[in-house]
């Protein structure tokens, strides 16, 4: 057989299993026939058989029955065809099974026998099923070719020797014959059965690719490729087409579990190719690797999740020399490996990352190297942190590591220690395994830049929470294309019932909601959902008008949740309330935006905060702060039109406040004006606003339906009012806070006023509000804001705005 132009073709133990993975894989090596390439197959046990025998081997060790279960697999083996003779193998299983259930005991030595069963029985299912479609093959047990030394279990070849034998081997084999060798199995030099560890198929196939100067060696799997990270943790992972050897070096290393570092060696020492191909799937490309990358940037997350992180700590370490030297001398004399270590520069502290089945022992190990430092105390506590993982960026440099990790920071994960390599490109954190899946999708989002998802809980969905959410599905797709976030409303709440999706509410989601059962613990259930479901960047959004869903937000935001609210009771509760928010927001690093409070969807609350923060000193603010009540006045003012006519057609018009009593009373302006103040680093208390309550107190104590339904009864004192006017002058509700701001509380007024229609304030037209700003820059002439001051529409509007805001501030 030449070896030109040669491929080893390598078949997963899924590509073999029964059905369709074997079908194909007859089917993929026939094409090739076809084609005229020539190539070499290495086969995987089949299916799950590996395990089996596994399983069939602890319970013989057991001493446990085992021999139906020992039957089931021999048929299970015969499949699909009963032409292949294996009876030298199962004769040899259960001669093995036999000893092994009468001593009771099973070396490693036996367990590789026993394994290495699964794959001489593969080779010759393949290689009869490819004689019967009239493809001429040949069995080659790899225990003839490859030579290792006398590590059972993980065994290394001896490369020249194996060589040679390959060389002999393949020498002789005519050219149309398919030569079929078995995976993961090899021999010492005393011809017992060796294995040659993890991944130990792909190993064989790159080492034959080696000895036999292939071309490419294709690796059949039952996966498209290489991903950008798991495709069981992150849905959005993409597939990468192609990745240079030292990446996928990189990636093998830090566990992308299709690929090991040992199986990229022999093909990088030669530049030959690598594919991962799909036996499922034979439209696709697969991920071709060479010495060659096609992109720049980062490849992919890797994850390592049998891990644990050993902590060594000791004061006495400082300046010592040998430390390190020690630690690697006690753990690899237990064949202990370390995949990660970060020491601190005072070198106090020392942590080790290594196999969670090793932790214990490793522990032990290094508690007696330094048996003798404990009394010295120079060494005081070695411990395990179980439960953690590793996650690797790779292709990852601190550059720009800063994204992802205030990423993970921002989503209230925060990395137990992480380190990277200086050539390598890569960026490991250590992190509790409780955090992975977050972790890696919330990596993943940031450093590939496919859309970041950002996961939404409205509350309340009455006219303004029900507008946002349609406004939302509407935008989600513009948002996507022009900002790369993926908004998905995951919850939506109202006081009795809870729609919860992961994948993100529908349309339909009001008829939805209706058919939910109706739950009490709305938040609670809410808070649960996210973290079952790995949720990462989180808003909470308060649509509500209630007092009492405002004890949430504590909890909200230490489950790690950004605000939004339109609701502005939060903002004008006890400034205790006030501070105590801020000081949680602070601490989760969560942010709280609520511009929807003031002006609706005007951009008040930003500018005021700009002017003041940039240490604008802001005299005074004044101006019609209510939407509803300046329709009222400036329509009453104007038309010779009921009071209650224009009251009822500003509540119809979804200006008033779910109570419309609250815009009457001036509780409504005096919130705005407080949550002004305190934007001014003001202290002011809601008592000390002076308001003057435009309901008479007549109707101040009767229920809501019954003052709705004699909205009539005020029109008599509102048009007294009206005609107590001077001339060419109207009504007009106004807030007023001016004082001065240096001192702790300003002077807070809410009241009804006759103006000149000349002024700004008299020439107002429909439900505008207006802002006037005095500042000691722009003396005497205010800055002015004005427009819609209420509205379901505006209001939703402004509150996407600040969804799409704390969205960005994300990044
Ligand atoms: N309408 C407007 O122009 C503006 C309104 N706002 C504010 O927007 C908020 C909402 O106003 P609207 O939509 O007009 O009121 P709405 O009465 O139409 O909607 C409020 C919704 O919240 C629900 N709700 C009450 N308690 C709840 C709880 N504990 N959990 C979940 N849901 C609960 C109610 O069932 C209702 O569906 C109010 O706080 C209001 O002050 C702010 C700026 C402008
Ligand atoms: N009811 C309010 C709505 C906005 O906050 C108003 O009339 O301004």
């Amino acid at each position: 057989m030449t070896h030109k132009k040669m491929k080893v073709i390598k078949f997963g133990g899924i590509s073999l299993s029964n059905g369709i993975g074997i079908d194909n894989a007859i089917a993929i090596i026939k094409k090739k026939i076809k084609k005229g390439e020539q190539i070499v197959v290495v086969a995987s046990a089949r299916g799950n058989t590996t395990d089996q025998l596994e399983q069939l081997l602890e319970k013989a060790a057991r001493g446990s029955a085992y021999k139906t279960a020992l039957e089931n697999f021999k048929e299970e083996q015969q499949q699909p065809t009963q032409n292949a003779d294996l009876s030298v193998e199962f004769l040899r299983l259960e001669n093995l099974l036999e000893a092994v259930f009468l001593l009771k005991d099973c070396s490693q030595k036996i367990k590789d026998e026993v394994l290495a069963q699964g794959e001489l029985l593969a080779v010759k299912m393949l290689t009869s099923l490819l004689e019967s479609s009239g493809i001429t093959a040949q069995a080659i047990d790899a225990r003839q070719l490859l030579v290792t030394d006398e590590n059972f279990g993980n065994a290394s070849p001896i490369e020249a020797l194996s060589k040679e034998k390959v060389l002999a081997c393949f020498n002789k084999i005519d050219k149309n014959v398919v030569p079929v060798v078995t995976g993961f199995i090899a021999a010492n030099i005393k011809n017992e059965t060796t294995t040659l560890g993890r991944n130990g198929s792909n190993y064989t196939a790159s080492l034959l690719a080696n000895y036999l100067a292939a071309e490419e060696l294709q690796n059949y799997t039952h996966v498209n490729g290489i991903y950008t990270a798991n495709p069981d943790l992150v849905k959005d992972a993409k597939k990468i087409a192609q990745l240079s050897f030292a990446e996928a070096n990189e990636m093998a290393n830090f566990g992308a579990t299709i690929l090991h570092a040992k199986t990229i060696t022999p093909l990088l020492e030669k530049n030959i190719n690598l594919r991962i191909l799909n036996s499922f799937n034979l439209e696709d490309q697969g991920t071709l690797i060479t010495s060659e990358s096609n992109q720049k940037g980062i490849k992919s997350i890797a994850v390592l999740n049998q891990v644990a992180l050993i902590n060594f700590e000791g004061r006495g370490l400082l300046g010592k020399v040998g430390v390190d030297a020690r630690i690697f001398k006690a753990l690899s004399d237990q064949q202990i490996s370390v995949s990660i270590i970060s020491q601190g520069s005072s070198e106090r502290g020392i942590g080790l990352v290594v196999d969670a089945e090793k932790a214990t022992e490793a522990v032990l190990a290094l508690e007696a190297a330094f048996e003798m430092d404990f009394y010295t105390k120079d060494v005081h506590r070695i411990s395990v942190i179980d439960d953690v993982a590793v996650v690797s960026i790779i292709g990852q440099d601190l550059n720009n590591f800063h994204h992802p990790f205030n990423a993970l920071i921002k989503n209230q994960i925060v990395p137990l220690l992480f380190n990277n390599t200086i050539t390598g490109k890569n960026v490991s954190l250590v992190i509790k395994k409780a955090d992975l899946h977050k972790a890696v999708n919330v990596i993943h989002g940031q450093v590939f830049g496919v859309a970041k998802k950002v996961n939404i809980a409205v509350f309340g969905k009455g006219l303004v929470g029900g507008t946002l959410i349609n406004q939302i599905l509407e935008n989600a797709k513009a948002v996507l294309d022009r900002r790369k976030i993926e908004l998905k409303i995951f919850a939506i709440a109202n006081s009795k019932q809870v729609l919860v999706n992961q994948d993100g509410v529908s349309k339909d989601w009001a008829h939805q909601l209706e058919n939910q059962e109706t739950t009490k613990l709305g938040v609670e259930t809410i808070i649960q959902f996210a973290k079952t479901h790995h949720l990462e960047n989180l808003i909470a959004v308060d649509n509500t008008a209630s007092a009492d869903f405002v004890s949430n937000y504590l909890p909200l935001v230490s489950a790690g949740f950004d605000l939004v609210s339109s609701n502005k009771i939060a903002n004008t509760n006890s400034f205790s309330f006030y501070k105590t928010l801020r000081e949680a927001l602070k601490e989760h690093k969560k942010e709280y935006l609520y511009e929807t409070n003031v002006g609706a969807g005007l951009p008040l609350i930003d500018t005021i905060k700009l002017l003041h923060e940039s240490g604008e000193n802001i005299t005074r603010i004044r101006g019609v702060f209510s939407g509803s009540l300046s329709y009222l006045f400036n329509k009453f003012s104007s038309a010779d039109i009921p009071f209650s006519t224009v009251l009822q057609e500003a509540i119809d018009l979804g200006y008033t406040e779910p109570d419309p009593r609250e815009d009457l009373c001036g509780n409504d302006v005096a919130r705005k004006l407080l949550i002004l103040a305190r934007e001014l680093d003001l202290e002011n208390e809601f008592e000390d606003i002076h308001i003057e309550n435009l309901i008479p107190p007549a109707f101040r104590e009767t229920s809501s339906a019954k003052f709705l339904s004699s909205l009539a009864d005020l029109n008599a004192v509102f048009t007294a009012k009206k005609q107590a006017q001077k001339e060419d002058h109207v009504l007009r509700y106004i807030g007023d806070l001016s004082g001065d701001l240096f001192q702790n509380k300003g002077h807070l007024d809410v009241k009804l006023t006759s103006v000149p229609v000349s002024s700004p304030l008299g020439s107002l037209k429909g439900s505008d509000a207006i802002f006037e700003i005095y500042t000691e820059s722009y003396g005497e002439q205010p800055i002015v804001i004005q427009g819609a001051g209420a509205g379901a529409k505006v209001t939703a509007r402004g509150v996407f705005g600040d969804i799409l805001r704390l969205a960005k501030n994300n990044n």
